[in-house]
């Protein structure tokens, strides 16, 4: 008999809430050091419908990274398979930000998470755009997974970003020496801070991933947003790329596909059950959030959720 899912997340949230070992806030991005690092919330979306949320679920956070799984799913929409000639699907093993693989690599990212692909996976949606409205393509089509128009840029962690986002310039214009930037690297990058600057609760998140639980289909209207086989590989691609070099980590501990940001969330999906959001912003040292993982691990633990075991049960 599978574990009940309302008293485990109750008893995660209040041992997460309680924790004095939070992890530090990103500080890099100044916007981002202001968040109160006592914040914890979840949000697990079940396959059948229920939506169960504990903590801070209801507050919007800075999504960061996370919004890397939905630019790779419209990148992919718009070319398809070409999209691997001008990025890797390897785990870098490397923090989200190094630029020491991009030499050795000729500019070819490792995959499309670290920070370099996704600022490639950006420069591919702004083929035929302008910046405002490829950021409006984007913030749509999270919207639409969501089921709720309310979902919303951070204008303010944007700028924060673009002020002090050296790291990602350096990189942006790396890879345009290598023909691997078509665009004016200050016109791709204005895109990426605008995508990672999205903010959503962790019941938004939830909501938004549910299309990877489903096999690619939109939970509420059963339509494709992509092909099952596409699901299955931006699920494969977030257990083995999705905590950057905490990625092997977050697969022997959790032992489900998941993508986190520095804004300290992570979606989680676990195929044909629940897609998982959780929150907490104190990260541990691989940027990732220390207490959102940990209540991961539990919460897969006391449900029994890994794609390693022999039949994935829903609960009860
Ligand atoms: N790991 C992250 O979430 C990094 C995203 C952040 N916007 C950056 O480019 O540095």
């Amino acid at each position: 008999m599978a574990a009940d899912i309302e008293t485990v997340l109750t008893e995660i949230a209040a041992e997460m809430a309680a924790r004095p070992d939070r992890g530090d806030v990103a500080t890099y991005i100044p916007q981002l050091a202001k968040v109160d690092v006592g914040r914890f919330g979840i949000a697990v979306a079940l396959n059948d419908g229920r939506l169960i949320a504990r903590g801070d679920a209801e507050i919007p956070f800075s999504i960061q990274s996370v919004s890397k799984v939905f630019t790779l799913t419209l990148a992919l929409g718009k070319v398809g398979d070409t999209l691997w000639r001008r990025v890797g699907r390897e785990p870098s093993g490397n923090p989200f930000n190094s630029i020491i693989q991009l030499e050795h690599e000729r500019g070819i990212p490792r995959n499309p998470f670290i920070n370099a692909g996704a600022i490639v996976v950006t420069d591919v949606l702004l083929s035929g755009h302008q910046p405002r409205e490829a950021i409006g393509e984007i913030l749509r089509f999270i919207q639409f997974l969501a089921d709720d128009d309310t979902v919303y840029i951070d204008h303010q962690v944007a700028a924060s970003e673009q002020a002090t986002g050296f790291r990602n310039v350096a990189l942006a214009n790396y890879m345009r020496s290598f023909g691997n930037i078509t665009h004016a690297p200050e016109m791709a990058l204005g895109v990426y801070y605008h995508h990672c600057a999205i903010a959503m609760s962790c019941r938004q998140l939830a909501l938004a991933g549910r299309f990877l639980a489903h096999d690619g289909r939109h939970a509420e209207t059963g339509h494709s947003v992509v092909s099952s086989e596409r699901a299955r590989r931006i699920s494969a691609l977030m257990l083995t790329c999705g905590h950057y070099d905490g990625s092997g980590d977050f697969a022997f501990r959790v032992g489900v596909p998941g993508k986190s940001g520095v804004g300290g969330g992570i979606l989680c999906v676990v195929p044909g059950v629940a897609s998982i959001a959780v929150w907490s912003p104190g990260l541990n040292e691989n940027g990732n959030s220390k207490l959102g993982s940990i209540a991961l691990e539990k919460l897969a633990k006391a449900m029994n959720w890994s794609i390693f075991a022999p039949k994935v049960s829903p609960p009860a």
